[in-house]
């Protein structure tokens, strides 16, 4: 970056001290800390080592008890960090790349002395003096709790440790060395299982953590450079199974990639030139060369990633509310207890043993641990699945609202239909201009458009031999909900809606035969104040989109359309999904869109907002949750948005949900038996007799209950999915043979990829794959009902004819 080395004695202390800084290489260093275990380590890992020089930031993730370092391995290295970390008991290790944290794990020294003590102490009935190794078990099991508890105690924390030490010295002041050893072999065996625990949950965040490899290969001189290096258009050359370095666009070759990474399902997506693929993606089987969009660091994945750990790092409701309890909660409890031990014996109470141990059963049984585990860990494993699944989800805060939703508005383009539209007719009206000027001026303008149907006009164009060219356009203006406008050739022309005729145009009658046109979008082009040009796009509804709609009803949740297209689209879209929406609001502007989101809520209570164009951004700001469509769908939406579907799969849509609700019930078991366990045990020693080593017990045993609990979480939402993936995986190669059919013989391919059309569903009933080439399927006679096998059988409209892609049949999925 800087030319380093070289001394400059004139410069000030400052810019030399800012200059180290710029030349700073970053890098971060993730670490297995098994001794963090409550929010109380949290602050002492961050003291440990904000101070240290060349470390920019610190992050820890307390459920799976990592430690994310984001240092300068000039000025202090990994193992200074390490160390740093076990001065103080934490027992740090560095993760290696890709590793998955703690699996095999043994028990640590400490606890495998500490039990085998223990075990030979119980023999002390065959020979007496061998209770004193009970002692020596307590003892054996004891350094890792001191160091921590020392460091915590030096910082004026009162942790776990502290409590559990007093509760182990109290024991041992009480000549009970068994029950002083069963507390340290308990507890540090829970801590320890816990950790086992936590390995799924670890493995699957570096799972997430990017694989993008360091450095990337120039396609034109074969140079290996820094990733980090690399500027927007540079073209790299990516070998079949390699990472993909950088977001970009191919430009040569073809090959098939998972980009598992990024939608949570892993099948091979066919990818030739103009084809965008996404760091992080795993190229397959093939060469390809990519020109980059981005740089390395504002790649898609980076951001994803940036945003799984802020999410992780930032606290949820309920979780703020436990921490802010926890400072006064600890110094209280304390007080407590010294006055249950002391109070009663200076009031003349007889049985003073009694009182002491109860107050030591009061100390442990106070230990707010499984409390503040229960929702972080809880949290995270449902912002893990969430990811995995292919939905990203910005916070814990947004993962509980997403389980009180009782309403979803839908945006219409690009949400519930695909946003890929077909040109199904385009005229011109009048004599005065010609088919290809008309063509060659839209196109022009419209590239400079992001919505769906400028995409299709341009690709009309282009179709028609006529090259669009951009740069001739004077003037350009997006008219939200309407169309576009632009100058072009002297001329000043308006593409879009109805709206714009009005706008536009002193005439405006629309011609005789756009008014008979069904469930399609229609267009009007004006030329300096004439309509000079009519023409009607059609979409498709996404496959899914009627069945997540009736699953979502199926969980009480109504679903609403809100769209910027015109009455006709939205209904023919309601006619395509059976009827699925409950209502629908059409030739809305963007604000319009806010002000009904805003009546939802008002009416049904916490809301949700699926879109992806630009219209919707202030809509999906205003949601309780707003939902952004896919990768490609517009950055202003992704932004302003809580959660992304990556995968553009609009059944992920109830699945999340799903998962929110489970993750809410989750959190509130594990609070619910964490408090009971608590209480149960104090009220055993108040009436009955205060049992130390139940009340530790009981303590890390909900501990790794809620652990446990929380790791059901993990497993959501995949079960379903096994069967389906396999079935679109062997679909997707169809689709590239026929890709690369179609780069053989390209007449083949316009057929095959022209829109759906009629009335019944085209597509594999099963996978949801166009299989519109005969040869690639079979179609089966088959009554909707009899074959709809759970909820996965649907597409957006029943019709008799089903048709199953023949891979599918073969692959066993699908069964007819
Ligand atoms: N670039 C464009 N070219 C032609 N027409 C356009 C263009 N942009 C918008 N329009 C017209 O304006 C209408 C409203 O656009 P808007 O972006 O508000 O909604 P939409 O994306 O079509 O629908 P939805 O809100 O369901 O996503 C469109 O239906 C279309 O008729
Ligand atoms: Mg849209
Ligand atoms: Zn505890």
């Amino acid at each position: 970056m800087m030319g380093g080395g070289e001394s400059y004695p004139a410069l000030e202390a400052s810019l030399l001290a800012e200059e180290a800084a710029a030349r700073r290489q970053w890098e971060k260093t993730y670490l297995d800390v098994l001794g963090v275990c409550c929010s109380a380590e949290v602050a002492l890992v961050e003291r440990l080592l904000a101070p240290l020089d060349g470390v920019r930031a610190v992050a820890v993730v307390v459920p799976s008890r990592t430690v994310v370092v984001e240092h300068d391995p000039a000025a202090v290295s990994q193992s200074r960090i390490v160390k740093v970390l076990n001065g103080a008991g934490l027992e740090a290790s560095v993760r290696a790349y890709g590793s998955s944290g703690f699996i095999g794990r043994r028990p640590s020294p400490y606890i495998v002395a500490c039990g085998a003590l223990l075990l030979a102490s119980s023999f002390r009935w065959l020979l007496p003096p061998l209770q004193w190794l009970a002692l020596g078990a307590a003892c054996a099991g004891a350094p890792p709790m001191v160091l921590r508890g020392l460091a915590a105690a030096s910082r004026l924390a009162l942790d776990i440790n502290i409590l559990m030490l007093i509760a182990v010295a109290g024991a041992v002041a009480l000549k009970d060395y068994t029950e002083a050893g069963v507390i340290v072999f308990l507890f540090t065996t829970a801590e320890w299982l816990q950790t086992l625990a936590c390995t799924k949950a670890s493995a699957g965040m570096s799972s997430l953590m990017s694989m993008i490899p360091p450095k990337a290969v120039l396609a034109e001189t074969g140079e290996v450079v820094n990733v980090r290096d690399i500027g927007v258009g540079a073209v790299i050359a990516v070998r079949a199974g390699e990472m993909v370095p950088v977001d970009g666009v191919v430009v040569d070759g073809q090959s098939e990639v998972d980009e598992r990474s990024l939608t949570g399902e892993s099948y091979p997506v066919p990818k030739q030139p103009q084809s965008e693929v996404w760091a992080g993606t795993l190229n397959l089987d093939g060469y390809i060369a990519v020109r980059t969009m981005a740089l390395a660091e504002n790649s898609t994945v980076a951001k994803m990633e940036r945003l799984v750990e802020e999410a992780q790092q930032s606290k949820s409701k309920t979780q703020r509310l436990i921490d802010s309890c926890a400072k006064y909660y600890t110094p209280a409890v304390v007080v407590l207890g010294a006055g249950v031990a002391l109070l009663p014996p200076l009031l003349g109470a007889r049985d003073a043993e009694r009182w002491f141990r109860l107050a030591l059963v009061l100390l442990v049984s106070a230990c707010p641990c499984a409390l503040v585990l229960s929702t972080p860990v809880a949290t995270f494993c449902a912002l893990l699945t969430a990811a995995r699944m292919g939905v990203l989800v910005k916070g814990g805060d947004v993962l509980e609202s997403l389980g009180e939703i009782r309403a979803v508005a839908f945006d219409k383009t690009g949400t519930i239909t695909r946003g890929e539209f077909t040109v199904d007719m385009f005229d011109v009206v009048g004599q005065k201009v010609q088919m290809s000027h008309l063509l060659y001026w839209i196109s022009s303008i419209e590239s400079k458009s992001s919505h769906p149907m400028a995409a299709a006009l341009v690709e009309h164009a282009q179709s028609k031999s006529i090259q669009p060219k951009p740069e001739c356009v004077a003037e350009f203006r997006i008219l939200p909900g309407e169309g576009v406008y632009g100058e072009i050739d002297g001329k000043r022309i308006y593409v879009g809606n109805k709206r714009v005729l009005a706008r536009g145009s002193s005439c405006q009658t629309v011609p005789e035969r756009m008014n008979g046109l069904k469930g399609v979008s229609i267009g009007y082009v004006i030329c300096d104040g004439d309509l000079v040009g009519v023409f009607s796009l059609s979409d498709d509804c996404r496959t899914g989109a009627a069945e997540a709609i009736r699953e979502l009803a199926s969980m009480g949740i109504s679903s609403v359309l809100l769209t910027g297209d015109s009455a006709e689209a939205a209904v023919h879209a309601q006619e395509r999904l059976g009827g699925a929406l409950e209502e629908l609001h059409s030739e809305l502007f963007p604000e319009d869109k806010v002000r009904l989101v805003g009546a939802l809520k008002a009416r049904a209570g916490p809301t949700m907002m699926v879109g992806d164009g630009m219209n919707d951004a202030p809509a999906l700001a205003t949601a309780d949750v707003g939902v952004s469509m896919g990768i490609s769908g517009s950055a202003a939406a992704m932004e302003t948005s809580h959660a992304t579907l990556m995968s553009s799969d609009i059944l992920r849509v109830p699945e999340a949900v799903r998962l929110g609700r489970r993750a809410r019930r989750t959190i509130a078991v594990n609070m619910v038996s964490s408090v009971a366990a608590k209480a149960a045990v104090l009220a055993l020693a108040v009436a009955w007799r205060p049992v130390l080593w139940a009340a530790v017990l009981a303590d890390v045993g909900t501990c790794l209950l809620v652990v446990l609990n929380s790791m059901l979480l993990l497993g959501e939402g995949r079960g379903r999915r096994g069967k389906e993936e396999a079935c679109r995986a062997t679909a997707r190669s169809l689709e590239m043979r026929r890709s690369q059919l179609a780069a053989v013989s390209p007449d083949a391919a316009t057929k095959s990829v022209g829109k759906t059309g009629g009335d019944a569903p085209k597509g594999c009933h099963c996978c949801h794959k166009p299989s519109r080439s005969p040869e690639h399927s079979v179609a089966i006679d088959v009554r909707v009902d009899e074959q709809r096998e759970g909820p996965t059988a649907a597409t957006c409209a029943p019709a008799k004819k089903v048709e199953y892609s023949s891979s599918c049949v073969s692959a066993g999925c699908c069964s007819p």
